[in-house]
């Protein structure tokens, strides 16, 4: 397999008040084309800090990320980046959000309607396209946050808890509409969230974090797709890896 995104011993601290903060020490992960990966961690374990790098977004105080076997020294168009906090543009309307990356790689205006409509319609956003972010509610403008990231056609996606906002059905909404988005798309992911369920429910593989992004375990997952949580939960192997990963959680905070 291809290895796609590469984390060599990546080290981040920040100066505050002639401080050093270290929030990622000496971070090391692979990740394989095509792949679902999700990192686990309580809150402040270095998951956002871990993915601002990864997106290229910070540079590494110390170590080195590289994309596609080249090294990352900014952001790359090929890389999407899904935060936790909406960034619409609240001054453009849902269509002209989604059609943003495309204007900054020079695509023509009726190819960009175009493309911005049929991912509208795949992110159940078909007849928003003329609102504003602020006539939208929370879902709706995270559905359009995944269609903006979407129409650059990234290969890879990063992702920064994109739901933990949302109400618990939504939640779940959202997650399985990801999945079918992903399946079949050959995309990787790499997917940052502090829930056990939402962990097991889309990943190939659970990275847990413990402090400082320390590597607590890293685990396939093996249960069989397409998955729905109404009959995971009750699934003896999903139960197992529940209980394993909120152990390795639990040791990762001590
Ligand atoms: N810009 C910054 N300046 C100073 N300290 C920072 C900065 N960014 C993050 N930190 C610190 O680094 C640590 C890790 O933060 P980070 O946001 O990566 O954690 P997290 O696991 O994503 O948390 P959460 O799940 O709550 O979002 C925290 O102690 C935080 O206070």
């Amino acid at each position: 397999m291809t290895v796609v995104l590469a984390a060599e011993r990546l080290t981040k601290q920040f100066a505050k008040d002639d401080q050093a903060i270290v929030a990622l020490r000496d971070f090391t992960l692979s990740v394989e084309e095509g792949s679902f990966v999700t990192v686990l961690g309580r809150s402040g374990c270095g998951k956002s800090t871990m993915l601002n790098l990864l997106a290229g977004l910070t540079e590494p105080s110390e170590g080195v990320v590289s994309h596609r076997g080249e090294k990352l020294t900014g952001p790359d168009m090929d890389i999407g980046y899904l935060t936790q906090s909406d960034t619409l543009m609240p001054w453009r309307d849902v269509q002209r959000n989604v059609e943003m990356p495309l204007e900054i790689r020079g695509v023509g205006a009726e190819e960009r309607r175009g493309t911005a409509a049929a991912l509208l319609q795949r992110v159940g956003l078909a007849g928003f396209e003329k609102h504003y972010p602020r006539e939208l509610s929370g879902g709706m403008r995270r559905r359009a946050s995944l269609a903006r990231m979407l129409a650059g056609t990234p290969r890879t996606l990063l992702m920064d808890e994109p739901f933990g906002a949302l109400d618990a059905q939504l939640r779940t909404e959202l997650q399985e509409e990801l999945l079918q988005l992903w399946q079949g798309s050959g995309q990787t992911v790499v997917f940052v969230t502090h829930d056990i369920e939402e962990a097991l429910l889309l990943g190939d593989r659970i990275v847990v974090l413990g402090r400082l992004g320390r590597i607590v375990t890293d685990q396939k997952i093996d249960l069989p797709r397409p998955r729905a949580l109404d009959t995971l939960r009750v699934d003896p192997a999903f139960v197992g890896l529940h209980t394993a990963m909120a152990a390795a959680l639990k040791e990762g905070s001590s």
